[in-house]
């Protein structure tokens, strides 16, 4: 059977063959350079981080493939809203469709609700989307290394530095770590998710942060529910977070968002 991270990277090389054929690569980076300006994604995170307290990056996501449909009851901008008055430094916005029920329209409308930077959350084998990301508002981009090899993530990075957005680059194991660190990412998220698998475990950022290039920013991503999660990720060496569904199952998003910060 083939993982689920395969069967994304072939759709997702569909969708951007026909996004491609509708719009011409100069219409994409004319729209990029008209956009909004990039807010500085993860000069937030590191502003908002101290001892005792993580960056929070909170993530606007109506469904996964491994939890199915999260929140039936998904405002984009009114959760932007809430996650900004929890104390949120950043959004991460799920922006694809078959595998999350997101939307590009989700990113435009989260953003233009609130001050905070924006990742725009979608899988990337193209650096064509990283001038639409841009073009949405996007002020970083997720480049997953388990889905690509070095050369389309160094492509994805140099596009999203040509644009002035950051690039967060998602690792799972020591193998990603080192190949973070080759491709010179100052700004490195560990997911606690296997993508393939699903298995989350807090203990991949323990094992991991430890091989962090040594002057990138260390997110921990993915399965954290209580402050005690978080206290427990500040203690492996994490500077911020990202956390979606334990935010996202709450009827008041906001003091939800607090009560995970402490
Ligand atoms: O909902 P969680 O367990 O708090 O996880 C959030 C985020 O880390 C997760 O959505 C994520 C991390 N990397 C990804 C890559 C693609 C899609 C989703 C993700």
């Amino acid at each position: 059977m083939t993982d689920i991270l395969a069967k994304i990277a072939a759709y997702k090389r569909e969708d951007v063959a026909d996004r491609k054929r509708r719009r011409a690569f100069a219409q994409v980076d004319a729209a990029a350079k008209a956009a909004s300006s990039p807010r500085g994604f993860k000069a937030a995170l590191e502003a908002g981080h101290a001892p005792g307290k993580l960056s929070l990056i909170a993530e606007i996501k109506k469904a996964s493939p491994s939890k199915g449909l999260i929140r039936a009851d998904f405002d984009p901008p009114a959760l932007a809203r809430a996650y900004a008055e929890g104390g949120a430094a950043c959004l991460s916005i799920l922006t694809d469709g078959p595998s999350f029920q997101g939307a590009d329209g989700y990113l435009i409308d989260a953003r233009a609700a609130v001050a905070l930077p924006c990742i725009r959350k979608d899988f990337l084998v193209d650096p064509w989307q990283v001038a639409e990301s841009r073009a949405l508002g996007a002020d970083a981009i997720l480049v997953i290394l388990a889905m690509i090899d070095d050369a389309l993530a160094a492509d994805l990075m140099s596009e999203a530095a040509r644009l002035g957005m950051d690039a967060l680059v998602e690792v799972h194991d020591e193998a990603e770590m080192e190949r973070a660190g080759k491709l010179g990412s100052t700004l490195v998220g560990i997911n606690n998710r296997d993508l393939k698998s699903f298995v989350v475990d807090l203990a991949v950022t323990e094992r991991l942060a430890a091989q962090a290039p040594a002057d990138a920013l260390l997110v921990t991503e993915s399965g954290l529910f209580v402050h005690d999660d978080v206290v427990r990720m500040e203690a492996a060496g994490a500077k911020a977070m990202l956390v979606g569904e334990s935010l996202m199952r709450q009827v008041n998003v906001a003091a939800a968002t607090k009560a995970l910060l402490g």
